[in-house]
């Protein structure tokens, strides 16, 4: 039965978000014909009581060409039932779908109003595929299917669509998307957008950076190593700035009055105390983690918030030959929609990617116990030299930091480095030291 067979094969899936818990039932909620041999599916699966939902392009072949024997997912008579993302002979009718705005029992199919949507691009699955699945059309477009489904518009087509209307800059441009009811609400199956080919993601320029300084002899400080990353820090600060105005503009903004500051530490500190209960190693840092949230309760200013990226750090920009691009709007993973939606201050994203700075100096360190102490001075020092550069380049980009934002700063950094134990405990325990490393007291560099 096809239930069987696909209850077997998703539990095996990178994507597939409830691993190393049997599988209770799997039933198909949805299942439409978009072309001969092509079946958009959406399935519900169970799980000790709690259901997800999924989507599946299943294909269906009566003999399979070597190249997709690795997709396949089992045969039913005749017929092989196989992963249809990695056949580029049926993907294109995607492509044609949004170019052509196709309806198909429910699944909408839609381009951005006034792009041209070249169809005859051939797809290929992204190498990483992580949480969702990422088809790359030629070099043109890089459509992302959202493999677990959750109702509700994507952060990231309603962010990205809605700052290109205003022609911002710093985004990929959007193309197109794929969108079904799901318990009566809009709900986005697949968004697709330009593809940087030419470009490099962020953490692997500033990776190559810091191995340039760690093997320069004789040693050399950041500033003067060959590969120093100050001024791409500088030059991401200010699109990040330029982005946090255009979001502001695009979308309604707010304040945190004085009187509810108090409730945003509490927000912190729930936060704290779910990731304590998970990875005790945090419990040490308690004391040195609440007082920077208490902080935050003794600040005199009322607190800005606005739409904003929400998970920023340096795997999430890509350097174009010309320019910074900032990708993957869509918040924190495994967070519920409301809360990715929600209005923040745009000083968790500095956090983040000053949180990301330190990631990239110290990687190395967790990876290669061997290498650690004698560069650890180094790690910092890049670290430092690379933070200071981003927040310059914020601040020249029209970002505003004042001294009184240091303490919020602060309570937002370490708020995500606890965010990071937690992320590295379930997925890197090795890297669980970089993050860990964030709550050491030192003299930080703050804004000015
Ligand atoms: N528009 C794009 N152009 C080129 N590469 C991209 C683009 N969008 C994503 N990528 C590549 O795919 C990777 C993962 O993308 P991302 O949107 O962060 O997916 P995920 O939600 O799975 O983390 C990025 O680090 C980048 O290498
Ligand atoms: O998958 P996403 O990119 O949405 O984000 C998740 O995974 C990230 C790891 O890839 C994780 O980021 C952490 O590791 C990065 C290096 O790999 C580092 O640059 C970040 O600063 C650090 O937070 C991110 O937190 C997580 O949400």
């Amino acid at each position: 039965m096809l239930n069987e067979l696909l209850a077997a094969w998703i539990s095996r899936q990178r994507w597939f978000g409830g691993k190393g818990r049997p599988i209770d039932e799997l039933s198909i909620d949805s299942d439409v014909e978009l072309t001969p041999g092509l079946r958009h599916l959406i399935v519900a699966v169970w799980q000790e009581g709690s259901r997800d939902r999924y989507q599946v392009l299943l294909g269906e072949r009566t003999t399979l060409p070597e190249r997709l024997t690795h997709a396949l997912i089992g045969t039913l008579g005749d017929v092989y039932l196989y992963d249809a993302v990695h056949d580029g002979e049926r993907t294109s009718w995607l492509l044609d779908g949004m170019a052509h705005d196709e309806d198909r029992s429910g699944l909408r199919m839609r381009h951005v109003p006034g792009v041209d949507v070249d169809t005859s691009q051939r797809s290929l699955v992204l190498g990483a595929e992580q949480s969702n699945t990422s088809l790359v059309y030629g070099d043109a477009y890089i459509c992302k299917l959202f493999r677990r489904l959750i109702p509700g518009i994507n952060p990231e087509l309603e962010i990205v669509t809605a700052l290109a209307a205003r022609d911002a800059p710093h985004i990929a441009q959007p193309y197109g998307w794929i969108e079904t009811d799901l318990d009566g609400t809009d709900t986005t199956l697949a968004f697709m957008q330009e593809f940087l080919a030419t470009a490099n993601d962020g953490w692997g320029l500033a990776l190559t950076s810091v191995r340039d300084l760690y093997a320069s002899l004789p040693e050399v400080t950041a500033a003067e190593a060959g590969g120093d990353f100050a001024a791409e820090s500088e030059r991401l600060g200010a699109a990040t700035a330029r982005v946090h105005q255009e979001l502001a503009r695009a979308f309604p903004t707010e304040v945190i009055e004085i009187h509810e500051l108090k409730r945003m530490a509490e927000g912190f500190r729930r936060r704290l105390g779910r990731a304590v209960v998970e990875v005790p190693d945090l419990r040490p840092h308690v004391g040195t983690i609440e007082h920077a949230f208490h902080q935050v309760e003794l600040l005199t200013n009322e607190v800005p918030v606005q739409r904003v990226h929400g998970d920023y750090h340096l795997g999430q920009v890509m350097r174009t030959p010309t320019d910074w691009v900032v990708l993957d709007f869509e918040g924190e993973p495994g967070q519920p929609l409301s809360e990715r939606r929600a209005l923040s201050s745009p000083l968790r994203d500095v956090a983040g990617m000053l949180r990301s700075f330190d990631y990239a100096a110290r990687h190395l360190l967790a990876d290669r116990s061997q290498a650690g102490p004698s560069l650890e001075p180094r790690a910092q020092e890049w670290a430092d030299r690379n933070r200071a550069a981003f927040l310059d380049g914020y601040a020249e980009g029209g970002g505003v930091i004042t001294r009184a934002d240091a303490a919020l700063l602060r309570a937002f950094e370490l708020s995500k480095a606890v965010y990071e134990v937690v992320y590295e405990a379930r997925n890197r325990p090795l890297w669980m030291s970089i993050p860990l490393a964030a709550f050491r007291p030192r003299t930080d560099l703050g804004p000015a």
